[in-house]
């Protein structure tokens, strides 16, 4: 369902402690971390075992252990027949420890080697592979002067040549996933045991290409007793949604209440219905003023309306109204379209202190709740809270480019303000909760980035609260499925300018492609 994500420092602990509680040599990880760039290289470019060795590689070694890795493969490559130079960026006899071990076979076996200063970057051309062993998680602050020309020059080769990234793109932070201030474009990025958490923000995107995840031996147990602060959601989450059985009843599907709707603002709540729908919920009812029910109604027969006290205004009446209904739902999501006209402050008082579904918070409810914080504690564990950054800029009093920095721990903080489940929106989601790692959305896509796509989302966390799953694996699973109708979608509107009632209506092909995609 996850897969780690950890930081620089994180999988820097994990190299050590190989080391050190189990004996694992460094050179041992070394060798396996070359190995498997080398089978991932060989099965991006269709290299079989039978295959001729006629590729022409250049290896780029920087002064660490990412330049021990190019070193290893240097070998292995030559090993095969392929015809390589390896360009290391320090003379031969300052590398240390393992890097100095690998370069030692390397030589060895017959590795040409060319120290990078001795080399006039024009004498270098015609190869088929450029392999970037410059840098990799020892980065640390912006790119000095001699490693930023060798980055441009990975990139000018790139022009004709495959670039396979050991790790991480050279320049890239493995923290934030920015460039400093530039980066290694690579066709392939194989990296080692556990992707970094940079590799998983958006702003990295256009320097990975393809990205292939390979262990190289860190042990299981070690993984487990120092397990990451974040993690990745995989399709393996989809596990927690079963195949309906044959005697299924709409009654046992899930009932979702949807409360929302006010004057000119009919149509987010049932984004939010059809949504509810789309992920399976057998019924979906929404509650609004009596007055404004025919609007939000707009004849969609599938959706059910409640209609409260008369008038296009909330107001804590209505929540005696709804009180008695109660027991037919679910899961509740409160907040689409809900305004912040008149008395719906005081309408979201009353249901806080009355309901106990479980409850998605959304839209208007959290700018309410950002303007009588003393509520936020009453949400409790059952609710998932899911603000974008102006939202979440509200709630925890920062500004939006403070939230946009700091995305992770400002989730987590309304996870803690809340004791709910918190879903900071955007690309490369996250949801967390008070305890337990963070999870980050692999999906970056502009497709969702429109008016109604995040009502599609609440629709569709509700009808997983409906089905029974708790907060965190509802907000996990809700945001994955939201993330792959978004990539299907840009298939067919590469420019965008798909409508959010599109995101739902892709989500029952969204399931069905995330669970394709579940290794076994
Ligand atoms: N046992 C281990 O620690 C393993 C490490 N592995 C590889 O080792 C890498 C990490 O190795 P290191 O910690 O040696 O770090 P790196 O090889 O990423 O880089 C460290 C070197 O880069 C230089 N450097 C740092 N910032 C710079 C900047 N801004 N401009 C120019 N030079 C800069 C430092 O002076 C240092 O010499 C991983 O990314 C991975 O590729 C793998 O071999 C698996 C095992
Ligand atoms: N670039 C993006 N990548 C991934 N998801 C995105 C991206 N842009 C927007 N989204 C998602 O789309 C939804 C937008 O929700 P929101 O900002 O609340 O809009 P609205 O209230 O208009 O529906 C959120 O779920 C958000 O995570
Ligand atoms: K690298």
């Amino acid at each position: 369902m996850f897969a780690p994500l950890p930081t620089p420092h994180e999988m820097a602990d994990w190299d050590r402690l190989s080391a050190r509680d189990f004996g694992i040599m460094p050179e041992m990880l070394m060798e396996n971390a070359s190995r498997a760039a080398l089978q991932a290289l060989f099965d991006a470019l269709g290299v079989k075992a039978h295959s001729p060795a006629n590729k022409r590689v250049l290896l780029l070694a920087g002064p660490g252990n990412n330049g021990g890795d190019a070193t290893a493969l240097s070998r292995h490559l030559h090993d095969l027949g392929h015809e390589v130079l390896l360009l290391h960026t320090r003379p031969r006899q300052d590398y240390k420890n393992e890097a100095a071990y690998h370069l030692e076979l390397a030589l060895k076996a017959g590795v040409p080697t060319r120290l990078a200063t001795d080399l006039d970057a024009r004498d270098l051309g015609g190869y088929d592979v450029v392999v970037d062993g410059l840098l990799g998680t020892g980065l640390s602050g912006e790119l000095r002067p001699d490693m930023l020309n060798l980055v441009r020059l990975t990139n000018d080769l790139g022009r004709k040549a495959f670039v396979l990234a050991l790790d991480i793109p050279s320049g890239l932070s493995g923290f934030t996933g920015r460039p400093l201030p530039e980066a290694v474009r690579a066709n392939l990025t194989v990296t080692f045991e556990a992707a970094k958490i940079g590799i998983a923000q958006p702003e990295a995107a256009p320097y990975i290409g393809r990205l292939d995840v390979r262990p190289i031996g860190i042990p299981r147990a070690l993984r487990k007793a120092h397990a990451p602060a974040h993690v990745l959601m995989t399709a393996g989450l989809t596990d927690l949604i079963e195949k309906p059985g044959p005697g299924l009843h709409k009654g046992t599907a899930g009932h979702v209440l949807i409360i929302g709707g006010s004057a000119g603002l009919t149509g987010a709540p049932m984004l939010a219905a059809v949504a509810a729908m789309r992920a399976g919920a057998g019924l979906a009812t929404i509650a609004c003023p009596a007055d404004i029910a025919d609007a939000v109604k707009a004849s969609r027969p599938e959706v059910m309306i409640l209609p409260l006290d008369s008038g296009t205004e909330w107001t804590p009446n209505m929540m005696a109204a709804l009180e008695p209904e109660l027991a037919r739902f679910d899961a509740a999501v409160v907040g689409p379209g809900l305004g912040r006209a008149g008395d719906t402050a005081n309408f979201l008082r009353a249901w806080l202190s009355t309901a106990t579904l479980p409850t998605v918070y959304d839209a208007d409810a959290l700018n309410l709740l950002a303007s009588q914080k003393e509520l936020l504690k009453k949400i409790g564990e059952s609710a998932i809270v899911t603000p974008h950054p102006g939202e979440m800029a509200r709630l925890l009093d920062l500004d939006i480019a403070e939230v946009q920095a700091r995305r992770s721990e400002c989730c987590r903080r309304l996870a803690e303000n809340t004791g709910a489940v918190s879903v900071l929106k955007g690309a490369a989601s996250l949801v967390a909760s008070a305890n337990g790692p963070r999870a980050v959305s692999p999906y970056c896509e502009p497709n969702l980035a429109v008016a109604g796509s995040g009502d599609v989302l609440s629709g569709i966390l509700g009808r997983l609260l409906a089905g029974g799953l708790d907060a965190y694996h509802a907000a996990c699973l809700g945001v994955l499925w939201h993330g792959q109708a978004g990539s299907i979608l840009a298939r067919d509107f590469p420019y965008r300018g798909n409508m959010p009632l599109e995101i739902a209506h892709v989500l029952p092909q969204a399931i069905k492609e995330l669970k394709g995609h579940v290794q076994r």
